[in-house]
């Protein structure tokens, strides 16, 4: 008989500064682009994290991933990098890459990707209560 599979979430929350910026763009286009999101001294988000897995339930353990383990590889690899920082200034991933919430999702796969392998399914990213990003690694 085929192991039954399953998805599996963590939710955590953490606070971040940033501003829409593109080093490419002129003052004008970044302005034209990313309108509010541009202004010089930035703004910040709750940012809410839902990390998802997916794979078979193991037999013995009866869980798909230990949420013990999950959440330490959520709090080491992402939220102590970006909780309470300017991504902008203090993340070396966004030296290079404007801090929209797309691009955060695919740095926040790329710092689990190693850990979870095959099993990480999906991030999604809240970034206000009406914007939300789903990345699942395309
Ligand atoms: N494609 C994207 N567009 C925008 C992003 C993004 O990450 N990807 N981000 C922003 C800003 O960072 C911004 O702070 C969000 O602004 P906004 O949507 O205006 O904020 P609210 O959800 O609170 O909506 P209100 O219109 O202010 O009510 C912009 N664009
Ligand atoms: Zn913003």
């Amino acid at each position: 008989m085929t192991q039954p599979r399953c998805y599996l979430s963590r939710r955590e929350t953490f606070s971040a500064a940033h501003r829409l910026h593109s080093k490419e763009l002129s003052d004008e286009e970044n302005k034209a682009i990313y309108d509010k999101c541009n202004h010089i001294n930035g703004h910040g988000h709750n940012y809410v994290l839902k990390v998802t897995v997916f794979g078979d339930i193991d037999k013995r353990t009866g869980m798909v991933v230990n949420l013990t383990d999950l959440t330490s590889y959520m709090k080491i690899h992402v939220l102590q990098h970006l909780d309470h920082k300017n991504l902008d200034l203090d993340v070396e991933y966004f030296k290079n890459q404007v801090s929209t919430t797309e691009n955060l999702a695919v740095y926040i796969w790329a710092q689990l990707k190693p850990h979870l392998g095959d099993l990480l399914h999906e991030i999604k990213i809240g970034e206000t209560e009406k914007n939300q990003v789903v990345y699942r690694g395309d």
